[in-house]
């Protein structure tokens, strides 16, 4: 290196150590006094010697205002998990459950970013203002069984706070299942729009209107467009319409067999009554042998007649029985198939199609009455809350395809050490949660090991190159009286704790 390149470059250094010591100001009086020094031996060109011993100096001085930060920054992430822990039990509106997961979500990964902290305490105050917007659940009853409200609705204890409370339950749920719809993203503004509607509406009269449109996008979701159904109805209408056509031709074409064959009866009656009348007036045997055949000739043209009526008639109501036959079993055939339709729909709608496993509308779906039946058994049952520790940097390293892969061989290594009766749901990006039912905590904690380790120990392979995955396991055990919210509520906060403690571990508590 030339003389003058050397000089360049030392000047740059100069200049880079004054402007990054001035980041390290404001922190701590003592520390700001030796980084002034620095600047000042810096900038007037003090020899490395002297400056290297201002640094020496500075160095602990920095370690410990590192150290406060970080302690500032728990600080801050342990006061707004505290926050939101408040606003959830001293508020009597229902904290929307999504934001509160995603604010605790940003929580945990900014925590120690505190460029982020506004931000954060930003995402709280939406949060609370948005709790407080929302209509206020009435009474402690809130937080037992939807159906156990439901039906003491008819008790003396206010009548039409119960009723508001159903309508805020099932507007929900509504809104609740909206989340769970994949919609194309033209439609996001009118999601949007709907859910704030349902979520905000507290009328009883405006239901109906907001559940048509829930029920306009599911159709959209599951691909079956409302014209194609009423297509279909209108179908159906003509086919019933053709079997009423057919089962009156039928009755008509049985009465008319009916009244053919009275005729018939009437008509042989008043020939054999005429024979007998006649025949009291014969007196020779000759006259009586061609008046009886006579009258026999006409009788055996009558029966003649009547039977080729007869035979037609029943080819006729043989026919239309057939064709009725054959239009109920395309009905039933084109029934079976829709409804075997709306059942893969369901089945779609169900399935995460990543990973194959059962999604957060189906975790929605079975955890409340698994967790009833096992209350009321009087059995353990253990949630665990399961994250991919830093997954972001998977994404950020080796792209979201690899990501992907992770999340599809992740559960499958899961899978290979739960039992038949557990139940695995993919709850969301990289969570997945798992039930185990008849399942102690303490073989709970145990089983999650298990899965921790088979985890850690698969050797995933990005490009090539071997990569290790871990994943963070909360668990919680329910509680008698407890409402599946608050079990998986508790299981997350294990799972946090987790994660604060390092990653790759199982936390799990009573
Ligand atoms: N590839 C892929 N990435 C996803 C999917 N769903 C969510 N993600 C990503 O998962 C990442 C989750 O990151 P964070 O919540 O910050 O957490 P993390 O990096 O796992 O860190 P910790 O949970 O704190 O250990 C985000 O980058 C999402 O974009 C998906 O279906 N496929």
């Amino acid at each position: 290196m030339t003389e003058s390149s050397s000089d360049k470059l030392i000047e740059v250094l100069r200049k880079a150590v004054s402007r990054t010591s001035m980041l390290a100001e404001g922190n701590d009086p003592e520390l700001d006094s030796v980084v002034r020094q620095i600047r000042q031996a810096v900038n007037k060109g003090a020899k490395a010697q002297e400056i290297q011993d201002v640094l020496n100096n500075a160095e602990p001085l920095l370690i410990k205002s590192d150290e406060a930060l970080t302690d500032r920054a728990k600080q801050v992430r342990s006061t707004l998990q505290e926050l939101i822990d408040l606003l959830e039990r001293q508020t009597s509106r229902r904290v929307p459950q999504n934001e509160k997961k995603q604010l605790e979500a940003q929580i945990r990964s900014n925590w120690q970013v505190s460029s982020q902290w506004p931000q954060l305490l930003k995402g709280f105050l939406t949060l609370a203002e948005n709790t407080l917007n929302q209509p206020e659940d009435i009474t402690n009853q809130s937080k037992s069984s939807f159906l156990k409200r439901f039906f003491n609705r008819n008790s003396d204890s206010a009548p039409k706070n119960n009723d508001q409370e159903i309508m805020v339950q099932i507007s929900h749920t509504f809104a609740g299942l909206m989340n769970n719809l994949s919609l194309p993203s033209i439609y996001d503004e009118d999601i949007v729009d709907l859910k704030r509607a349902l979520l905000g509406n507290n009328n009883i009269q405006q239901l109906p209107g907001l559940l048509d449109e829930v029920i306009n996008f599911i159709m959209i979701a599951i691909g079956k467009t409302q014209e194609s159904l009423t297509n279909y109805l209108t179908q159906l209408n003509k086919q019933l319409a053709s079997i009423n056509e057919s089962i009156s031709t039928s009755y008509h074409s049985q009465k008319s067999l009916s009244e053919s064959r009275e005729g018939f009866n009437t008509k042989l009656q008043m020939q054999v009554e005429d024979t007998s009348l006649a025949i009291n007036g014969i007196k020779d045997l000759d006259s009586l042998k061609s008046l009886i055949n006579d009258r026999l000739s006409t009788i055996s043209s009558t029966m003649t007649e009547h039977r080729a009526q007869m035979i037609e008639q029943e080819k006729h109501s043989a026919q239309s029985i057939t064709s009725l036959k054959n239009k109920v079993t395309r009905m039933e055939k084109d029934t079976a198939s829709l409804r075997t339709l709306l059942q893969e729909k369901l089945a779609q709608a169900m399935t995460d199609s990543l990973t194959d496993l059962p999604n957060r509308t189906a975790y929605q779906d079975t955890i409340l009455p698994l967790c009833k039946i096992m209350q009321k058994t009087k059995k353990p049952i253990c949630l665990a809350v399961c994250d991919i520790d830093h997954f972001k940097r998977v994404n950020d390293s080796w792209g979201h395809l690899a990501g992907d892969k992770v999340l599809r061989l992740v559960p499958k290594q899961i899978r290979s050490v739960l039992l038949k009766e557990d139940l695995m749901f993919r709850y969301g990006g990289e969570e997945f949660v798992i039930a185990f039912p008849n399942t102690s905590l303490p073989q709970a904690i145990e089983r999650a090991e298990a899965i921790r380790l088979a985890v850690v120990k698969t050797p995933f392979n990005m490009q090539g190159e071997p990569v290790s995955i871990s994943i963070s396991i909360g668990i919680a055990e329910l509680n008698a009286q407890e409402e599946p919210e608050s079990l998986f509520s508790r299981a997350d906060k294990q799972l946090y704790l987790a994660k604060e403690a390092g990653r790759n571990k199982v936390m799990g508590n009573k």
